[in-house]
């Protein structure tokens, strides 16, 4: 696959905005979340802000990826699972996080270890949805969203030159 058309690049102020803004859709929902099972690496970020914002100190990893080559998703590698200690009753209470949603697949996935618990991100795309049940921003498929943390400062071509967004 190609980068996809359109881009949706956002900045350190941005993100900690929007994480913000998923901690308080999140604190409305007065489930009292015992513990944060964020998917690394992109679930850390967000982690960080919203287990500030909530008060939850009990924080744990699932270490997946599947995007090896940056655009291009491969088969889901999973290099640690869950301890049982959290996955035991599904995950009652236990909040998912994660940066973003795309296919769906990488939540898909761990839904499979935690049935029960809550899934949220800061941004979705309409495949990935359905699996998610708090997230901020949607983009639509064609967009490829730019985390501050693989960026750097770069020229930039003029729109009337051709710049993508
Ligand atoms: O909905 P999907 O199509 O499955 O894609 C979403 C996942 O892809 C990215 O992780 P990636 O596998 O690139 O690993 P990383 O978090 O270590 O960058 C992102 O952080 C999500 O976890
Ligand atoms: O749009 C995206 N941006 C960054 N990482 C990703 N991993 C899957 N989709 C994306
Ligand atoms: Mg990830």
């Amino acid at each position: 696959m190609s980068l996809p058309e359109k881009a949706f690049p956002v900045s350190w102020d941005q993100f900690h905005r929007d994480a913000r803004a998923l901690a308080w859709r999140l604190a409305g929902l007065n489930q009292n979340f015992h513990a944060i099972v964020c998917i690394t690496r992109g679930g850390l970020v967000p982690a960080a802000i919203i287990s500030r914002e909530l008060n939850i100190r009990l924080i744990e990893t699932v270490c997946i990826a599947s995007y090896h080559d940056y655009v291009n998703q491969g088969e889901m590698n999973l290099l640690k699972g869950i301890t049982p200690e959290l996955s035991k009753d599904g995950g009652a209470g236990v909040l998912v996080v994660d940066d973003l949603t795309d296919t769906g697949k990488t939540a898909s996935e761990v839904r499979a270890m935690l049935p029960k618990a809550h899934f949220a991100c800061v941004y979705a795309k309409p495949s990935g949805v359905p699996m998610i049940d708090t997230f901020v921003t949607e983009v639509s498929q064609d967009t490829w969203i730019y985390f501050p943390w693989d960026m750097g400062f770069t020229y930039q071509e003029p729109i009337a030159k051709g710049a993508k967004g």
